[in-house]
């Protein structure tokens, strides 16, 4: 056992979010940081196609379509899927504060079944900021954005730099990217955090 606390409350001594002033305007689409990522990668045939908007805080919303390759039971969204549409519009909180960050907790309630062909409405919010940790909050709304909430996290993410990356993923795909100008200018805009 680590010894680390798995609670997702924040410590008494967390301080809130704060918006970082060249995060992306209220309203403007936040792109896709890898073409191949499950969650908002054009060049994955049957990922999530995810698509984030930056709010007016440290916050973000994302809307994403059920399709058939994304069931679980039959004509129903598979549940694995819903939490990494979570996870991934969670993720686009770091474009808000600026820095790179990884899930390192992520706790889920599913409160309604999601049809396919249902349009997912996603709201992700960071609540306080903890050290290198972030503490934050996503909810997927069925066909609006005042539809029923069918799933909601809690979560924690980590900040990491860009070394993370490099250090632990494959050679091939390092490679590629680094190799890629679209995708360092994505990785520089992370590393200038002052
Ligand atoms: C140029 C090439 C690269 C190009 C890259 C392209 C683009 C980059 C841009 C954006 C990409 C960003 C993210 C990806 C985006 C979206 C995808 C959705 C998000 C994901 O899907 S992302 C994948 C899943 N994710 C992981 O793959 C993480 C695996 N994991 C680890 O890599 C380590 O585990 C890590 C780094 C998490 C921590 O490791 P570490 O050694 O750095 O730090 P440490 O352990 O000290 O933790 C520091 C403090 O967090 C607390 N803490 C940590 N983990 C905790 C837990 N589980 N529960 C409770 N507390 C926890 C500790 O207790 C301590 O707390 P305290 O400060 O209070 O002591």
């Amino acid at each position: 056992m680590s010894g680390r606390t798995t609670a997702l409350t924040p410590p008494a001594d967390a301080g809130p979010p704060v918006r970082h002033p060249e995060a992306p305007a209220p309203g403007e689409i936040i792109g896709s940081h890898y073409e191949y990522c499950f969650g908002c990668g054009g060049g994955v045939a049957h990922g999530l196609h995810l698509e984030t908007r930056a709010g007016e805080g440290v916050n973000v919303t994302a809307e994403f379509t059920v399709r058939e390759a994304h069931q679980g039971a039959p004509g129903l969204a598979h549940g694995g899927v819903l939490a990494t549409a979570l996870d991934e519009t969670l993720g686009s909180l770091g474009w808000m504060l600026r820095v790179i960050a990884v899930t390192g907790r992520l706790e889920t309630d599913f409160l309604r079944p999601v049809p396919v062909g249902t349009e997912l409405h996603l709201t992700a919010e960071a609540v306080a900021v903890h050290r290198r940790k972030i503490y934050c909050t996503a909810t997927g709304r069925i066909g609006g954005p005042d539809g029923p909430v069918a799933v909601h996290a809690n979560a924690m993410f980590v900040e990491v730099k860009i070394d993370h990356f490099i250090d632990n993923g494959r050679k091939e795909e390092i490679q590629a990217v680094m190799a890629d100008p679209d995708q360092v200018k994505v990785a520089r805009a992370f590393e200038v955090n002052p």
